[in-house]
């Protein structure tokens, strides 16, 4: 199946240019936020359908009805996209708006409204392979080739939307900047999906009764996404999402980077981060909760021998 390579190269960023234009691009950049507005912004395969979906039910007050009807994309438009104008137009208030882009992008956009901004980011191991995958079933990003290969490239930052280092640090460092920023990662919402729901409710201000948090958790939860065609892009057609190369909801999970990464190329990614992260003061879950209780259990093990 063809490919849809086109690349838009802005900021000396490259982007999808099946999606993207130079004019998309300085529209998201030069948008003009509203009070009422809540941004989820993310780098890619960082949990931002997941975050789309637990918006979306708390300012439904837990109803799946939008959630089940309405795909993710028209509720929660991507800023950057070429369609985004179209779709605000017809957004209700509060408007959801989503966005990849880097701080230095929409930060003088963000500063200057008290639009309320959700950063969601996810250790960078998990996301690396959860992008390898993905870019193997997108046809509007390039071919990965091998996994090695593409790990470069994440490494260095090129891939489509620029280095994940730079936007962690970029965004987990705004919260100065911003008047109302949350930052949430995906191994918390994986680990504690309820305090999390009551972190983003008492963020957006808007408290849910306990069954309408029920309902949240379970519409949120990855087995009820993954069978939402609103939100696991079955939807998207053939030609644009093969479907045949793999699942969006792909795995859902901690630690899965294991299965992929060698020792090597693990300890590369390390290296690189500890270059790059170690004065971010952000703490990363790298484990799933099994392997995480056998560390511990092997380190009791130790000291009492
Ligand atoms: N509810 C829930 N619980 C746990 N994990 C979830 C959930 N929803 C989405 N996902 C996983 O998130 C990954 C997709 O990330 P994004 O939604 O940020 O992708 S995108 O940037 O919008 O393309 C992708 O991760 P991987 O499975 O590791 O590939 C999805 O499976």
């Amino acid at each position: 199946m063809a490919r849809l390579e086109d690349v838009e190269t802005f900021h000396n960023i490259s982007f999808p240019g099946h999606m993207h234009t130079q004019k998309s691009l300085s529209y998201a950049t030069s948008f003009q936020f509203q009070d009422s507005d809540i941004v989820i912004i993310t780098y890619p395969k960082s949990g931002t359908t997941w975050m789309q979906e637990m918006v979306s039910l708390v300012l439904n007050r837990g109803d799946p009805t939008l959630s089940t009807t309405t795909p993710n994309w028209a509720r929660a438009p991507w800023l950057e996209h070429y369609y985004c104008p179209q779709v605000l137009c017809t957004a209700r208030c509060p408007r959801v708006i989503t966005s990849h882009l880097p701080h230095q992008l929409l930060l003088p956009a963000l500063k200057a409204s008290k639009a309320k901004v959700i950063y969601v980011f996810r250790n960078p191991k998990d996301v690396a392979v959860s992008y390898y995958y993905f870019h193997k079933m997108a046809k509007f990003l390039p071919e990965p080739g091998l996994f090695d290969d593409f790990l470069d490239k994440f490494l260095e930052g090129t891939v489509h939307y620029g280095s994940w280092f730079d936007h962690v640090n970029g965004w987990t460092n705004s919260v100065e900047d911003i008047e109302n920023f949350f930052h949430i990662t995906y191994e918390e919402m994986w680990q504690d999906p309820r305090s999390s729901l009551q972190r983003l409710c008492a963020f957006l201000q808007r408290p849910l009764q306990e069954e309408e948090v029920a309902s949240t958790l379970k519409h949120c939860s990855f087995g009820f996404m993954k069978e939402n065609a609103m939100v696991n892009y079955t939807l998207v057609p053939q030609d644009i999402v093969d479907h045949s190369q793999g699942k969006f909801m792909r795995k859902g999970k901690i630690g899965d980077w294991k299965n992929t990464f060698s020792d090597v190329q693990s300890h590369r990614l390390d290296t690189v981060f500890k270059a790059q992260m170690q004065n971010s003061g952000l703490t990363f879950i790298w484990e799933s909760l099994e392997a995480q209780k056998r560390t511990l259990r092997a380190d009791t093990q130790t000291a009492a021998a």
